[in-house]
C-alpha cells in the first residue's frame, strides 16, 4: 500500500477545476439536462437494496475523475492487501480482518503464515452450539432454572454493533430479554438489575482487551450484584453458569474469574473493535436471533465483500458512496454527513456508524506521518425518520450549510399496519424532492395566485412572507432503498459503509484502524479518578480543571 497524498494527485487538481463549474450548478438543471438521470445514477445489489444517487452535484464527469481519483490513490491495491490479510494496520502492525469472520467460502487467509480460517470456524460451531443451549434450555443457571435475559456488557465497538442489529432486527428475535449496558454512569447498570432476576440471567462480558474501564467497572458491579443476590458464596462453579466473557484476553479473564477454556469466546488482535459484530463480539446477536440469522447476518455481509473486491470501481456501491461523500468533504467543504433511516427498528444506526466512520477515519496524520493539509473524516449524525422532520430538518431546507444525507428506508414493513408505511415512504420521498428541487419565488406566487383565500389579511400575510418561503434546494442526498430489513440485508447495508469507510480512509491517505485519539482521554480519567478520592483540594492540573476537582470535592463531602 503506497502513501500517496491525494492533493498531490491530477485528478485531484482536475476536480478542483472541475468544482469551480459545478458550484454554480443546481440539482434541478442536471435532471433537467439528463431525463434519465435516475437510470443513470442508481444501481441495485442482487435486487434487494437499491442505491438511487441521482440527487448528487454529479455528473458522468465528476464520477469519472473521482474513479480516476480512486485508481491514482491505488484504491484497488489497497482493497486486495485487506482481504489478503497483509498487515494494513502498520503503526500496530496488525491486519485487517474483519472481512475473513464473513469468508463464507472458507478461501484460506494467512497471517504470520497462518490460515486464520479454521480458529475463525471453530469458535462460531462453538458459539453456535451455546447459543442453541441456551435458547433450548439446556444451559441452566446455577439452580437449574433456564436462562430468561441476556445482559450484555460493553461498550464502544463491543457495545454499538450488537445492539444496533439486535435492535434492528427485533422481528426475528426469540423469547430470550435481552439488555445492554455500557455507560459508566451507575444508572444505567442500576436500571438493568432491577429487572433482572439473577438466577435466570446470563451476563456476557464483551471486551477485546477486558481492560476497558467502563466495561469493567460494570463487569464487577454485576458479579457483586449476582454475589449479593445469590447464595453461591462466591463460588466460581456457580459464577461460569451466569457469566461469558467475549474477548482477546484469556488472562484478564481468569484474573476476573471467568474460565477461558469453558466461558470465553475467543476474537483476534486483526478484528478491529468498530468492526468486530462478525466475531465473538456478536454473541449478544446470535442468542437473540439464533445462529441461523446470525450466519444469514454474515452471508450479507460476504455478498457485499465479493461486490466490494470484484466489481470495477465505476460500477462499485461502496467505492461510489465513498467517493460521492469525498466529493462534498473535499471540494465542497461540507462538514457533517447526515444518517436518516425511515425504519425505527434502525434507531441506533446513525449512532453505530457514528463510532465506525468518526472513529476510523477521524484522523488529521496521514500514513507518512504528516500533517495533512485536506479534510478527511466527516462528522456523522442523524435520527430515525420521520422524527427528524420535526427537529432540525428546517435546518436542512432553509439553513445556510449543505448537509448530505443519507436516507435508508425498507419498502416491505414487519408490520403494514393501515396505511402507516405508505405514509413513512411518502415522507421519505417529499423529502429527499424537497432538499434536492426545493421551492423558489415563482412557485410561491403560482400557489398564491391560485389559492382561494384571499382576505386582505391574507394577503398582506401572503405577500411579506414569499421570502421566508423559498426553499433553495440543491442539497444532495443518496436514497438507499431495501427491499426488507432481514438479516441477510442488514449484513450487507453494514458492509457497504464498512467498505465505504474503508475506501476513503484510503484516498485520505490515513491509517483508518488505529484510534489514539481515544487513548489520552482515558489515561487521564484514571488518574483524576485517583485526585477525586483525595480529601484536600488540588492544584496540579490547569485551573479550569483544579476549580472543577475543587468544586465537586465540596459539594460531594458530607
Ligand atoms: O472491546 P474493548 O477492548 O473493551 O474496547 C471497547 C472500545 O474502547 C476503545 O476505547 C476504542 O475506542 C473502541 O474502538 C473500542 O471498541
Amino acid at each position: 500500500m503506497k502513501n500517496i497524498n491525494p492533493s498531490h494527485t491530477k485528478a485531484w487538481k482536475s476536480l478542483k477545476r472541475h468544482f469551480n463549474q459545478m458550484k454554480k450548478i443546481h440539482i434541478i438543471d442536471l435532471f433537467r439536462q439528463d431525463t434519465d438521470r435516475f437510470k443513470h445514477f442508481s444501481k441495485t445489489f442482487n435486487n434487494e437494496i437499491l442505491i438511487d444517487y441521482s440527487k448528487n452535484l454529479i455528473t458522468h464527469k465528476t464520477m469519472n475523475k473521482l474513479i480516476k481519483l480512486a485508481k491514482e490513490c491505488e484504491l484497488n491495491e489497497a482493497i486486495s492487501a485487506m482481504f489478503r490479510g497483509e498487515k494494513i494496520n502498520r503503526i500496530e502492525n496488525k491486519s485487517v480482518l474483519h472481512v475473513a469472520l464473513r469468508n463464507r467460502q472458507n478461501i484460506p487467509i494467512v497471517v504470520d503464515k497462518q490460515d486464520v480460517m479454521p480458529q475463525i470456524n471453530k469458535v462460531l460451531e462453538n458459539m453456535k452450539k451455546f447459543c442453541q443451549d441456551v435458547i433450548q434450555g439446556k444451559w441452566k443457571g446455577y439452580t437449574n432454572k433456564n436462562i430468561t435475559d441476556i445482559v450484555s456488557i460493553g461498550i464502544g465497538g463491543s457495545h454499538l454493533g450488537p445492539y444496533m442489529v439486535t435492535e434492528t432486527l427485533i422481528p426475528y428475535k426469540n423469547h430470550l430479554n435481552i439488555h445492554f449496558i455500557s455507560n459508566i454512569d451507575g444508572t444505567h447498570i442500576f436500571e438493568t438489575l432491577n429487572r433482572i432476576n439473577p438466577e435466570t440471567t446470563l451476563f456476557i462480558i464483551a471486551s477485546k482487551t477486558f481492560t476497558t474501564q467502563e466495561t469493567m467497572t460494570n463487569a464487577c458491579s454485576a458479579r457483586n450484584w449476582f454475589f449479593s443476590k445469590t447464595t453461591t458464596n462466591r463460588n466460581l462453579k456457580h459464577i461460569s453458569k451466569h457469566f461469558i466473557a467475549l474477548s482477546a484476553n484469556s488472562e484478564a479473564v481468569k484474573k476476573f474469574g471467568i474460565n477461558p477454556i469453558t466461558n470465553m469466546f475467543e476474537l483476534w488482535d486483526w478484528v478491529g473493535g468498530r468492526f468486530s459484530l462478525w466475531s465473538s463480539i456478536g454473541l449478544p446477536i446470535m442468542l437473540s436471533l439464533g445462529s441461523d440469522n446470525f450466519e444469514l447476518l454474515l452471508n450479507g455481509a460476504y455478498a457485499m465483500d465479493l461486490h466490494f473486491q470484484n466489481t470495477p470501481l465505476n460500477e462499485n456501491l461502496p467505492v461510489i458512496l465513498a467517493l460521492i461523500g469525498i466529493w462534498y468533504n473535499n471540494f465542497f467543504l461540507t462538514e457533517t454527513e447526515a444518517i436518516f433511516p425511515y425504519d425505527q427498528y434502525m434507531h441506533r444506526f446513525p449512532a453505530y456508524l457514528q463510532q465506525s466512520n468518526m472513529e476510523s477515519n477521524g484522523k488529521s496524520i496521514d500514513r507518512n506521518g504528516h500533517p495533512i493539509n485536506y479534510q478527511t473524516g466527516s462528522i456523522i449524525w442523524g435520527e430515525p425518520g420521520t422524527n427528524g422532520q420535526h427537529s432540525f430538518y428546517q435546518l436542512l431546507h432553509q439553513g445556510t450549510k449543505m448537509i448530505p444525507c443519507d436516507f435508508i428506508a425498507p419498502t416491505i414493513s414487519h408490520h403494514p399496519i393501515h396505511d402507516h408505511h405508505e405514509k413513512l415512504i411518502a415522507n421519505f420521498l417529499a423529502q429527499t424532492k424537497v432538499l434536492a428541487f426545493g421551492k423558489n419565488i415563482s412557485e410561491i406566487q403560482q400557489e398564491y395566485e391560485t389559492t382561494n383565500s384571499k382576505t386582505p389579511y391574507e394577503e398582506n400575510i401572503n405577500f411579506n412572507s414569499a421570502p421566508f418561503k423559498i426553499l433553495p434546494g440543491n442539497n444532495p442526498s443518496n436514497s438507499i432503498l431495501i427491499k426488507k430489513i432481514t438479516p441477510y440485508t442488514l449484513g450487507a447495508l453494514i458492509a457497504l459503509y464498512e467498505h465505504k469507510i474503508f475506501t476513503q480512509g484510503i484516498i485520505f491517505n490515513i491509517y483508518s484502524f488505529d484510534q489514539w485519539g481515544v487513548e489520552l482521554g482515558k489515561k487521564l480519567a484514571d488518574s483524576i479518578y485517583l485526585k477525586l478520592q483525595h480529601t484536600n483540594n488540588i492544584s496540579y492540573y490547569d485551573s479550569s480543571t483544579n476549580g472543577l476537582i475543587n468544586r465537586y470535592k465540596f459539594w460531594t463531602r458530607p
